[in-house]
């Protein structure tokens, strides 16, 4: 029995708080200025990102690339506390859709996909795929590759169906990551490619070994550039890997140079050292961005305390004020 006396037994230990991933810091003044702008106003902000390479891992078969694990539940976490999330991408909406499990994730009700570089776009809200009719020009290389193939000697004469990505009907890859010598094939790729594409109306757009013929207008800039006025943002974090998604740092670049505010963000790897050059912030792969993801999500749902005011140096409170003259 205790003494009428006694000290009250001490309060039970609180629940330990979990560490708060921190929020990395970007390298550049205009990115930390995007950067503030987003947690400022998360409610008024945009996140656009590139889908492999960024939100999945590469993979030597493309059929093959998944969500990074946590990457679905990262952007179910943030998007809520957003004006609008997207998804801007060089496979078809639907393949980045189905292999992202993107439709099958709670908490994105308002996903936009873009895929064949803005040409075709999904809603999550209604479902909706809208696509462009195919350009004529696809048709005709699906006759012609094989043979472009076969003379490129890069397979020596063994070249595989696998190297070749139909991407519906609006744009075909060829693959060179399962080649002997990925660069080299590629490298070696590159001019006949070109010239194929060329003379059917279409371009080539280089990226992590493989070389995409595709229609031309259309780009990741231009369909981020649009996006982002159509959903009237005033800060964007675009977060990309790839050669194709330079056009987009530029639209942010431009966004920034009207007042807008923008983070760029680079999923890094070794094989695409121009996007690290110009981005604000380089994270480590897929695996950086749920990581950045959750960071930006667990600062929005739990911000710091407001600063404690700087004592004034002038109001004689910190004992630096000047003494009184005379
Ligand atoms: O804009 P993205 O979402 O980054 O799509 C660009 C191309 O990505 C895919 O290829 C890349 O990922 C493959 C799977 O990891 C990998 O095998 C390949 O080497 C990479 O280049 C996709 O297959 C292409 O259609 C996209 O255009």
């Amino acid at each position: 029995m205790g003494t009428p006396n006694a000290a009250p037994p001490p309060e039970p230990a609180p629940d330990p708080v979990p560490a708060s991933p921190a929020v990395p810091h970007p390298d550049t003044a205009a990115g930390q200025e995007g950067l503030t702008a987003l947690l400022a106003h998360p409610e008024r902000a945009v996140v656009a990102l590139d889908f492999d390479g960024t939100l999945a891992d590469i993979v030597p078969d493309p059929t093959k690339a998944r969500a990074h694990p946590g990457a679905r539940a990262a952007l179910a976490r943030l998007a809520p506390h957003l004006r609008a999330l997207a998804v801007i991408t060089g496979r078809p909406a639907g393949v980045a859709v189905r292999l992202g499990g993107l439709d099958a994730t709670p908490g994105l009700p308002h996903l936009v996909v873009l895929g064949h570089y803005g040409a075709e776009r999904w809603d999550a809200a209604t479902g909706a795929l809208h696509a462009p009719a195919p350009h004529p020009g696809i048709a005709a290389i699906q006759a012609e590759l094989p043979g472009v193939l076969d003379r490129s000697g890069v397979w020596h004469g063994t070249w595989v169906e696998t190297a070749i990505e139909r991407k519906g009907g609006r744009a075909i890859a060829v693959h060179t990551r399962r080649a002997a010598d990925p660069q080299r094939a590629f490298e070696h790729l590159r001019e006949p490619l070109t010239a194929l594409a060329e003379r059917h109306g279409l371009i080539v757009e280089p990226g992590r070994l493989v070389l995409e013929l595709r229609p031309p207008g259309v780009d990741k800039g231009v369909a981020l550039a649009e996006w982002v006025e159509e959903t009237g943002a005033a800060a964007v974090l675009y977060a990309g890997d790839d050669l194709g998604d330079l056009a987009a740092f530029a639209a942010v670049e431009k966004l920034r140079s009207e007042g807008t505010g923008g983070v760029l963000v680079c999923s890094g790897s070794s094989e695409v050292p121009e996007l690290a050059d110009r981005a604000d912030l380089v994270v480590d792969g897929p695996k950086g961005v749920v990581a950045l993801l959750n960071a930006l999500a667990d600062r929005i749902e739990h911000p710091p305390p407001p600063a404690t005011p700087e004592p004034d140096a002038t109001d004689g409170t910190d004992g630096t004020q000047e003494p009184p003259q005379g």
